[in-house]
């Protein structure tokens, strides 16, 4: 992987886009793992100004303390990153009790409070970036956004850019490596940490990022027939997930309307 490369085509990809736009810089939710410590590291690198928001809801202390030690580093290596701490959680608690309408132990409320937690930072991300003058910058991977779709639609998913969207999660811990990201970061165990259990990545889908995408690779070439073992079970992991997400990969379906009819 030519990581030297890869590293500037993103940083001036960021900086023209934003140029373009006419905005100031980015915002960037920063949570402790590699995909956003990767992000806000990249957003950093392009001189513009880089708000990086900090945002626990009933957060695990190790991810809590991951973020502010990569905040803390990135402050100290570039003059234009600036950052806030926003404890959402008397925000999401206040949204708990007002939403909890069924038993909280019901799988589709802890899913729905899940995707909440995502939603609720998602809108604070662009009420720092409106009043900022500054573009929603997505830390979105291949895997989870065009593999299994394993993000929360207009959560985590809903940004303005999407700079590392193309890089496979095995490349993204290449390039924390690479741009010299504190040690805990790179060595940081994929979560989504939306939830009350600590589950990592892995435990929730059942395969590892280099599991997945060794499918990924060769979706379209490959069917089931081909694979066996451990393969074959992450091919039907991969195959489910990524038809239950064709609705977040794909345009919002409309509904044509005939011309004749507008007569
Ligand atoms: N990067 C991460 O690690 C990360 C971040 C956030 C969430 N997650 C995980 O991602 C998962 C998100 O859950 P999800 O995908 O059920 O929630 P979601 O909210 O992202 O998507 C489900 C919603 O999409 C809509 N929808 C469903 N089928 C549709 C269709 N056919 N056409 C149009 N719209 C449709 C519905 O509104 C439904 O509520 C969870 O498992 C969560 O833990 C992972
Ligand atoms: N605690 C958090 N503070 C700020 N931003 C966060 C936090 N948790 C998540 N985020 C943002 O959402 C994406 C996706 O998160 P996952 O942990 O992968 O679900 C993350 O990259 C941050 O930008
Ligand atoms: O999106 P992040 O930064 O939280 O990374 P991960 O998904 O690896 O926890």
């Amino acid at each position: 992987m030519q990581k030297e490369k890869i590293t500037e085509k993103i940083v001036t990809w960021l900086k023209d886009y934003a140029e373009n736009a006419h905005v100031k810089g980015y915002v960037v939710g920063v949570s402790g793992g590699v995909d956003s410590g990767v992000v806000s590291t990249l957003c950093a690198m392009t001189g513009l100004k880089t708000l990086l928001l900090e945002m626990p809801i009933h957060q695990k202390e190790d991810q809590v303390s991951r973020a502010l030690d990569h905040i803390a580093d990135l402050k100290s290596r570039f003059p234009n990153v600036e950052a806030i701490s926003l404890n959402l959680t008397p925000s999401f608690d206040e949204l708990f009790k007002v939403f909890n309408v069924n038993d909280e132990d019901f799988p589709a409320e802890k899913l729905a409070f899940a995707n909440t937690r995502a939603r609720l930072r998602m809108l604070t991300l662009y009420h720092f970036g409106q009043l900022n003058g500054l573009l929603v910058c997505g830390t979105g991977n291949k895997v989870e956004d065009f593999g299994i779709g394993f993000y929360t639609k207009y959560g985590d998913g809903g940004v303005d850019v999407s700079p590392i969207a193309d890089l496979y999660k095995t490349e993204v811990y290449e390039l924390a490596k690479h741009l010299n990201l504190i040690e805990s970061i790179q060595n940081a165990i994929p979560t989504d940490g939306l939830w009350d259990v600590d589950r990592t990545d892995e435990q929730q889908i059942g395969a590892t990022y280099p599991e997945l995408e060794k499918i990924q690779k060769e979706w379209g070439t490959k069917t089931e027939v081909d694979y066996s073992g451990r393969d074959l079970e992450v091919f039907k992991i991969f195959s489910r997930m990524n038809k239950a997400a064709q609705h977040k990969m794909q345009p919002i379906p409309v509904c044509d309307i005939p011309e004749e009819w507008r007569n």
